[in-house]
């Protein structure tokens, strides 16, 4: 098996030499790779990665970065965003706009996640698919765990110093997932379920260093730091944590007289209900079944929790539009207290382009993984056709598109008028990728900004937040999931009418 990964790597190699040499990326020696240049720290790795990004995919001349005029963001004529990186020997190429991203998403071909992925870790992240169905009675969770947010929130009101709220909403995010995927309450927000939450963190935290440090693709390596053992802890302490609420949903549903009617009729249809009631007809194991639902869950609380922390931090920023979202949010609800209907959310447009807007500077997905199954041509201005030949690991980077200079104007500033009509009508749809596109995108797009707007729209009806500008709040880190690199830090203020 491994001589035959050795082959197989051998001749990729090849194939990328003869058909990447035009390209230019960081420096790279034979083996290491680009290795060796590696930031270890995870915030200097993340800059690090920025400015090669901007280097290479766009052309930038290192000198201008911080020429704040335009952002430091001229674009080169004759880059389309393609970087071939070598990471120790496996080649990756980044792909960074819209014109090399489209031919690689707009595939149906090229669907696969790399190998690393169920190989090493034991879960498929990725395995869902499209046939669940998508109109389930979620609007109900959406609004009381948001007002509990905002009562957690509340004790904050008026300190002097800036706190740290990213806990807070990723708990929030967290019981939405857990009461939508499997119709059981976790209550992380009211303090419960701690090791499950902590758990999750450090999975994705071990799965990034692993991708970064390709020293720990070696197993021995791997298991003797430590690493290896430490990930299957936690991954074990995540999948219990799910076996068990299946074995107890399981449970429950057979007490029930007649579990299809109460679950249809009920107010709330959980995915993990449906899978069991397919169970038997598709010959799903239980196993099978808590994959998909811990598919949903890692897919759906880390990524709309960084949102939404991002979307609250970056208004904290700009009081300017986080006052016209108060205008707005003041003509829906005036002075009232009372929850949001589906109506009222579906009148807050501001508050949509703001979300977008956040999720266009720091996307929850920063870099889309795709092996490419079949060779796979990208037009270029300078080198005429390039083959990023089958077998090949590319990139695909939501964070460089979104930022593209020729698409954006100030494209590294917060301004939520981008999402207007008429602008994102100039634009191609690939300059704006968040949830991916074409046959593997994201199946909770919907059920993301229809959370994010109820749990926000009741923290901006009754707070005013102010972000505190530091380095650290403005530089994530990518983990597997885009992440605050050290909380969000925010001071919060009551409203009065
Ligand atoms: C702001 C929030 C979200 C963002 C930015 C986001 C983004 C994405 C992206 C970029 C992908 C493609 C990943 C890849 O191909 O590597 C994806 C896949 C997926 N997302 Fe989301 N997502 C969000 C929320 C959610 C939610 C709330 C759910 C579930 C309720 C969800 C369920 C999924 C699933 C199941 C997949 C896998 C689809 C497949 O591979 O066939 N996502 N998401």
């Amino acid at each position: 098996e491994f001589k035959k990964e050795l082959i197989e790597l051998y001749q990729l190699n090849r194939k990328c030499v003869v058909n990447l040499k035009k390209l230019e990326g960081p420096p790279h020696l034979p083996i290491i790779g680009s290795a060796h240049l590696f930031k270890w720290n995870n915030l200097e790795f993340t800059q690090q990665l920025e400015e090669w990004g901007r280097t290479y995919l766009f052309g930038v001349d290192p000198s201008k970065y911080s020429d704040k005029d335009d952002n430091g963001a001229h674009f080169k004529e004759g880059h389309i965003g393609i970087m071939p990186v070598w990471i120790g020997p496996v080649p990756v190429v980044f792909l960074g706009t819209h014109e090399s991203i489209r031919p690689v998403l707009e595939s149906t071909v090229n669907i696969s996640k790399p190998a690393q992925y169920n190989k090493n870790y034991g879960m498929d992240r990725f395995g869902a698919s499209d046939k669940h169905p998508r109109k389930m009675n979620y609007y109900p969770i959406f609004v009381t765990q948001g007002e509990i947010l905002t009562d957690m929130l509340e004790k904050h009101c008026g300190e002097e110093d800036f706190f740290d709220c990213f806990g807070y909403v990723k708990r929030c995010a967290l019981d939405i997932i857990c009461e939508t995927a499997m119709g059981t309450q976790v209550n992380a927000q009211i303090g419960e379920n701690n090791t499950y939450v902590k758990a999750v963190e450090r999975v994705s935290e071990i799965i990034w260093d692993h991708e970064r440090f390709p020293w720990y693709w070696l197993k021995p390596i791997w298991y003797l730091s430590g690493m290896g053992h430490e990930f299957h802890r936690n991954v074990k302490l995540t999948t219990d944590f799910t076996r068990t609420v299946i074995a107890e949903r399981k449970a429950a549903l057979k007490e029930m007289d007649d579990p299809l009617n109460d679950v249809k009729n009920g107010s709330k249809m959980a995915f993990l209900d449906l899978m069991l009631k397919m169970q038997e007809e598709n010959q799903l194991t239980d196993e099978d079944i808590r994959e998909e639902v811990d598919t949903f869950m890692f897919e759906g609380h880390d990524t709309t929790a960084s949102s939404m922390g991002f979307t609250m931090m970056w208004l904290g920023l700009f009081p300017e539009c986080q006052k016209k979202l108060h205008e707005e949010l003041d003509s829906v609800f005036g002075d009232s207290d009372r929850p949001p209907t589906m109506d009222d959310i579906k009148k807050l447009v501001y508050l949509e382009k703001c979300i977008k807007e956040a999720l266009r500077l720091f996307p929850s997905v920063p870099i889309i993984a795709r092996r490419l199954s079949e060779d796979c041509f990208i037009d270029h201005p300078r080198h005429g056709k390039i083959c990023l030949p089958s077998g090949l690991t590319v990139a695909v980077a939501p964070l460089a598109t979104s930022r593209d200079p020729r698409y954006y104007e100030k494209p590294d500033e917060f301004n939520p008028e981008h999402f207007n009509a008429d602008q994102v009508s100039k634009r191609d749809p690939y300059t704006y990728i968040p949830f991916s596109a074409g046959s593997r995108n994201c199946i909770g797009q919907k059920f993301a900004i229809t959370e994010e707007k109820v749990v926000l729209s009741w923290v901006f009806r009754r707070f005013s937040v102010e972000s505190e500008n530091s380095y650290e709040n403005l530089r994530p880190v990518p983990e597997l999931i885009l992440r605050p690199s050290n909380g969000i830090k925010i001071k919060i203020k009551k409203r009065e009418f």
